[in-house]
């Protein structure tokens, strides 16, 4: 733990990293895979469950907190960290993607948006300037710019203006901020698919100076091979001393592409979200629990992990409790896959350590077979 933030890249196999950053609150190994945990909960977890699968840092939302309960009033009992009872660094983004895939009848100026709560109706203006005051407000330790993701596919011109309307924003944004020792704010590169115009945002973020830097935009339904093919041009644009954060990524093997392309820090609500519709990821590859053809098997989900799941339950009473919709199967599975992801983590991390990145690579492919197993 410091007083101050900063990164410490520790070792390079080809393009991959890994390093520590070290915050107030704690160091985040990477590569890390931050759970999300929206509406200051890790859904269906205990946060030292979360803790217990080895995450050093969660992902908060400014648009699900601003609605409910308010920023003002997390801020009034003492910040996110104590509401939650997560005393580990938290990032929380800062709400414009959240916006334009969550609320409706939106409004975009230059100024900000206007939006309609998806929870009651009620209107709200989200700025640059507010999405600093809330993240200040919930007490976060990364701080994310306020952007305009643009949908995809959109023409090369939607695309171009909506990066320079994030530009204009991340400045404000960088003004709005101000000079908070040990808590970091990062830029948010946009661009969509396209290299000159991402290189420009780049050289943007560069000039007005950030923390950590993030590749925006991308895991809004391009695909797989779109978002490489971005992934093999982007972080290279960033600066290469400061964290690299790809957002919204991703399943297992994104993941491992992002890392063996540069990446060192993402989030994803699939591990949680898809435990709670009975989808386990495992070394061999997704199984189904509520498939039929689990509710003899004596077996765990995956014979190799040591989570509480795979530890003390068979793959027949994980597909009992899922049918009779009990909470212990939502629990049990987002452990598993928390717990599943960071494995990946760190195996990443140990091998990019000790040069061997190719081979871990290699033996996490071999290992998976398609479909449900
Ligand atoms: C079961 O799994 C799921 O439901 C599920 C849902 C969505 C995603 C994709 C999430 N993708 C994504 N999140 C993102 C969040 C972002 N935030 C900001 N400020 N700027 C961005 O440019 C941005 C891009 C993203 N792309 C992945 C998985």
């Amino acid at each position: 733990m410091t007083a101050t933030f900063s990164f410490d890249l520790k070792a390079t196999d080809g393009k991959a990293r890994t390093g520590v950053i070290n915050t107030p609150r704690g160091d985040i190994r990477t590569p890390a895979f931050m759970p999300v945990g929206t509406a200051a909960t890790v859904k269906a977890m205990m946060p030292e469950s979360v803790a217990a699968t080895g995450a050093d840092i969660l992902l908060g939302n400014t648009y699900h907190l601003m609605l409910r309960p308010t920023a003002e009033r997390i801020d009034r009992l003492g910040g996110l960290h104590q509401f939650m009872n997560w005393d580990k660094p938290i990032l929380t983004d800062s709400g414009g993607f959240q916006v334009m895939s969550l609320s409706d009848l939106r409004k975009l100026t230059e100024e900000g948006v206007t939006f309609k709560s998806h929870i009651d109706g009620s209107r709200h203006h989200l700025t640059p300037e507010r999405s600093m005051e809330i993240q200040k407000l919930l007490g976060s330790d990364i701080v994310m710019c306020f952007d305009e993701c643009p949908a995809l596919p959109a023409d090369r011109k939607r695309i171009q203006e909506s990066m320079e309307l994030s530009m204009r924003w991340a400045q404000r944004s960088r003004d709005a901020f101000g000079d908070r020792p040990g808590h970091a704010l990062f830029g948010i590169q946009q661009g969509g698919l396209e290299e000159d115009l991402r290189g420009r945002s780049a050289e943007a973020l560069r000039a007005i100076e950030f923390d950590g830097y993030a590749v925006g935009g991308l895991a809004v339904g391009e695909g797989q091979e779109a978002m490489f093919k971005v992934l093999d041009f982007a972080p290279d644009q960033l600066p290469v001393d400061k964290p690299r954060y790809l957002m919204g990524v991703g399943k297992p093997d994104d993941i491992v592409g992002a890392v063996k392309r540069g990446i060192d820090m993402m989030d994803c609500v699939l591990p949680s979200r898809s435990g709670r519709t009975g989808q386990a990821f495992t070394r061999r590859g997704v199984v189904n629990i509520k498939n039929a053809r689990h509710a003899d098997d004596p077996r765990p989900l995956d014979a190799e992990c040591t989570c509480p799941a795979c530890s003390n339950y068979s793959r027949a009473y994980l597909h009992h409790v899922f049918r009779a919709q009990e909470m212990i199967s939502g629990m049990l599975l987002t452990w598993h896959n928390l717990h599943y992801f960071q494995e990946i983590m760190a195996g990443m991390r140990t091998a990019i350590a000790a040069g061997a990145f190719a081979d871990w690579e290699a033996d996490f492919h071999a290992g998976r077979a398609k479909g449900d197993i």
